[in-house]
């Protein structure tokens, strides 16, 4: 009698992303750092002054908005801080305490002092006020033109996103980070727009 074959061990798990978050994010942390490495002086704060503006030509009506101190090959918030401020619109930034607790968006003005935080993030003193600020600014490993991104890992803008539903969500990175599809998770909260030093990508006009 044919003994049937034994099924496949392991079994593939249920949502495989091609290739694996982890996979993905390590290759898209080396494009990243391989593209601002090669910018000649002076023009990676020229490309980050384009995308503040492209910023603020999308954040009409924002009376608050929260950044983030870049790390790395990150793209910059500085030229988009100042131009927020001038305008007289509140800055955020995100104050993190450890890897369960919900990440906090505290007020920020520029020239106030940084400390340095959980796994040497730059972030404004913990007694500083808190605000739910109406739009986003989040940083990105990777984006398509659906509008999913993919982040560190740690989940804090996933939970910021669903704590905050009424707040817009804009992803900030470099245009080369754009990918054609970034598997995304059940609790992936997509963004509402992306801004790039070449522009912004907005869900109605892919
Ligand atoms: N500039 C910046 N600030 C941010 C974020 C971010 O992505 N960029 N965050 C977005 O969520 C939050 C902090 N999230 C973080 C999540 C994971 C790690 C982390 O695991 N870091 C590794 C090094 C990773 C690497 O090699 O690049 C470590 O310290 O060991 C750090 C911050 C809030 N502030
Ligand atoms: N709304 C939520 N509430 C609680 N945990 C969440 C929520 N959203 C995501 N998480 C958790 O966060 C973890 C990381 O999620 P994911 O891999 O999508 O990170 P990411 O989007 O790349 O990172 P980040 O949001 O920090 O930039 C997952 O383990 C997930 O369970």
């Amino acid at each position: 009698m044919a003994v049937p074959p034994p099924p496949p061990f392991p079994a593939a798990p249920p949502m495989a992303a091609e290739p694996s978050k982890p996979a993905l994010r390590a290759e898209l942390r080396a494009v990243r750092d391989a593209f601002v490495l090669d910018l000649a002086p002076g023009e990676r704060a020229r490309l980050e002054a384009l995308a503040a503006d492209h910023l603020m030509r999308v954040a009409g009506g924002a009376r608050s908005i929260a950044f983030y101190v870049a790390m790395g090959s990150e793209m910059g918030c500085a030229a988009a801080i100042a131009a927020t401020a001038a305008r007289g619109i509140a800055v955020a930034l995100p104050h993190v305490e450890s890897r369960s607790a919900p990440m906090r968006f505290l007020r920020w003005t520029p020239g106030d002092p940084l400390e340095t935080g959980w796994r040497g993030l730059s972030q404004p003193a913990a007694e500083s006020a808190g605000i739910d600020p109406d739009l986003i600014v989040a940083p990105l490993l990777g984006f398509d033109s659906a509008l999913n991104r993919i982040g560190q890992g740690a989940g804090f803008y996933d939970r910021a996103f669903a704590a905050l539903p009424d707040a817009r969500r804009i992803g900030w990175g470099w245009s080369i980070q754009q990918r054609p599809a970034i598997g995304c998770d059940p609790w992936d909260v997509p963004l509402d727009a992306v801004v790039t030093e070449a522009g912004v990508i907005e869900g109605n006009s892919a």
